[in-house]
């Protein structure tokens, strides 16, 4: 991702959700299971006022399954429906017609009142970028994907996905910012590689993953690397770049190179399942 956002944008990325809003009864809201908080968009609770929601917690295969579920029961807890995904294989995929019609219950039973049957339900994806909206809507959608076109009382050029007899999906996801303003919402973003790496100290970075697997997840890195996770972080990582042959001349670590590979297995699951945030800790 390399995603720059300024003023200018976030205004349009605002203005066009706005408009899109309006035709919408459900807003599926797309976050990244490892920070569920640092990758939502902070003013979404406002934008999706008044609407039927639905949380997915997509990459659930990276994420840490008893955190997965932690958070399923605190976004519960504020009544928004949650649900984990992972859109790459299409786990959970199958549960979404009825979890939609769940989350729409009201707005379905409200149509029944008005003598209204089959009025779809119309849905949105939104979500920061890299949390795989697109994926997930490309695994949702999958062949069955029958755009339905510009339909009275629709704005010109959208298109809609019929889904099934009750889901209409808008084919555009809305894209929002994070929190900008939250040095942990960068960090954890960092971490899971949703930030150009070229604005960042790999290095820190790499001492950051260390030092949180080592505090969070006990037995992950030496099952990874072989190393003794009682040391020190920067023991471990020195540890680590000799088994890795991070070796520069003289013997002295390579700590770029080192960085990139701890980064690199972080991100994509080889050092075990993580989740870097809680339920009502503080972003
Ligand atoms: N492991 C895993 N990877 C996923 C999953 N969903 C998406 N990805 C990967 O995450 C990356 C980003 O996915 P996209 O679908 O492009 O994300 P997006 O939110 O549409 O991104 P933007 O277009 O930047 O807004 C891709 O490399 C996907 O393959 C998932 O459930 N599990």
């Amino acid at each position: 991702m390399n995603y720059q956002w300024y003023p200018g944008h976030m205004t349009k990325a605002r203005r066009m959700m706005e408009e899109n809003i309006k035709l919408i009864d459900l807003v599926i809201e797309v976050v990244d299971a490892r920070i569920p908080m640092s990758s939502r968009n902070p003013d979404i609770d406002n934008l999706a006022k008044n609407k039927a929601r639905l949380i997915l917690l997509n990459k659930s295969d990276l994420s840490d399954e008893r955190l997965n579920q932690q958070w399923i029961d605190y976004f519960a807890q504020k009544g928004v429906l949650c649900l984990k995904l992972n859109s790459r294989s299409g786990a959970g995929i199958k549960q979404m017609n009825s979890a939609i019609e769940r989350a729409c219950h009201e707005k379905i039973e409200r149509d029944k009142k008005k003598g209204i049957m089959n009025r779809p339900v119309r849905a949105m994806v939104v979500g920061i970028p890299n949390v795989g909206k697109s994926t997930f809507i490309n695994a949702y959608a999958g062949r069955a994907c029958a755009k339905t076109g510009n339909k009275p009382g629709v704005t010109k050029g959208k298109q809609w996905i019929k889904l099934s007899k009750t889901v209409e999906l808008l084919d555009t996801p809305g894209i929002l910012w994070p929190k900008f303003d939250s040095e942990i919402v960068g960090r954890n973003l960092a971490l899971i590689g949703s930030m150009n790496d070229e604005v960042i100290n790999i290095e820190d970075l790499a001492f950051e993953a260390v030092t949180f697997l080592k505090n969070n997840y006990s037995g992950n890195l030496s099952e990874r690397y072989g190393v003794d996770e009682d040391e020190e972080t920067l023991e471990i990582m020195d540890a680590i770049a000799a088994k890795r042959g991070c070796l520069k001349r003289g013997a002295m670590t390579d700590y770029e190179k080192l960085a990139g590979i701890i980064l690199d297995d972080f991100r994509s699951g080889r050092i075990g399942r993580i989740t870097l945030e809680k339920p009502g800790e503080e972003i």
